[in-house]
């Protein structure tokens, strides 16, 4: 079993996020691509504006574009209000999956900005990880924090998908009343405007 761990904010899930997942599984043949919303992200201040539960069902609907794709709650916001390191969810899809070889999917931003994170060795013992382009961002070695030649060969770069969506973009645009239909997929779309969700927010 080929598992990938894909976490994020997922404020909301997007195109952008659907065609990296699907770029990963293609090139790495995935069995499974977990998209993960993180209850509280270290490295960002203030809360997202969905909630984890609302976030996590625009994830599963996300999801519905491919059968390889599954929601996960494994990052679920913690009981004492901390917040969620990578690290940790990482060694619980371990030890949940001893036999599974386990890959971390993040985009070129993300990986740019490891040697923030905490443990990155740890982080890259713990998984393969799959970067993908980014519009915007260099696909290369994180900044300030320079990899071993065994680090390098845990990490493969995949220079695939160029869609310049971004999350935060799209909440600007849905609080002035943009539909952006064509930014994300058709029921994460519909759920939204069910919900009002994102409507004035800015
Ligand atoms: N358009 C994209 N191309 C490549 N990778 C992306 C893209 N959008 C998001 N990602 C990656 O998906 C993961 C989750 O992203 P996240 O949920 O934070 O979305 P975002 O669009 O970056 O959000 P925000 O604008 O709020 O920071 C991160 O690893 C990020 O690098
Ligand atoms: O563990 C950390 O220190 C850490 C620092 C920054 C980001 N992350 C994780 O990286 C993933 C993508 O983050 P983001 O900001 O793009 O939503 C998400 O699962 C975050 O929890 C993790």
């Amino acid at each position: 079993m080929r598992v990938a761990f894909f976490g994020g904010t997922f404020d909301p899930p997007h195109r952008g996020h659907v065609a990296i997942a699907q770029a990963a599984a293609d090139a790495f043949e995935l069995d499974r691509v977990l998209f993960a919303p993180a209850g509280r992200q270290p490295l960002k201040d203030g809360h997202a504006t969905l909630d984890f539960g609302d976030r996590l069902a625009l994830s599963t609907m996300a999801c519905a574009s491919d059968e390889r794709f599954a929601a996960s709650a494994l990052d679920a916001p913690r009981e004492d209000g901390q917040p969620n390191y990578t690290v940790d969810v990482l060694t619980e899809l371990r030890r949940q999956m001893p036999d599974a070889t386990i890959f971390n999917l993040v985009g070129a931003d993300s990986f740019n900005d490891l040697g923030r994170w905490r443990e990155p060795a740890e982080l890259l013992r713990l998984a393969e990880w799959i970067v993908v382009s980014r519009p915007g961002h260099v696909l290369d070695e994180p900044e300030g924090y320079p990899l071993t030649a065994g680090q390098r060969a845990r990490v493969h770069l995949l220079d695939a998908v160029h869609l310049d969506i971004s999350a935060t973009e799209l909440r600007a645009r849905l609080a002035a009343g943009e539909l952006c239909d064509d930014l994300l997929t058709a029921p994460v779309a519909g759920f939204i405007r069910a919900h009002g969700f994102y409507r004035h927010e800015l």
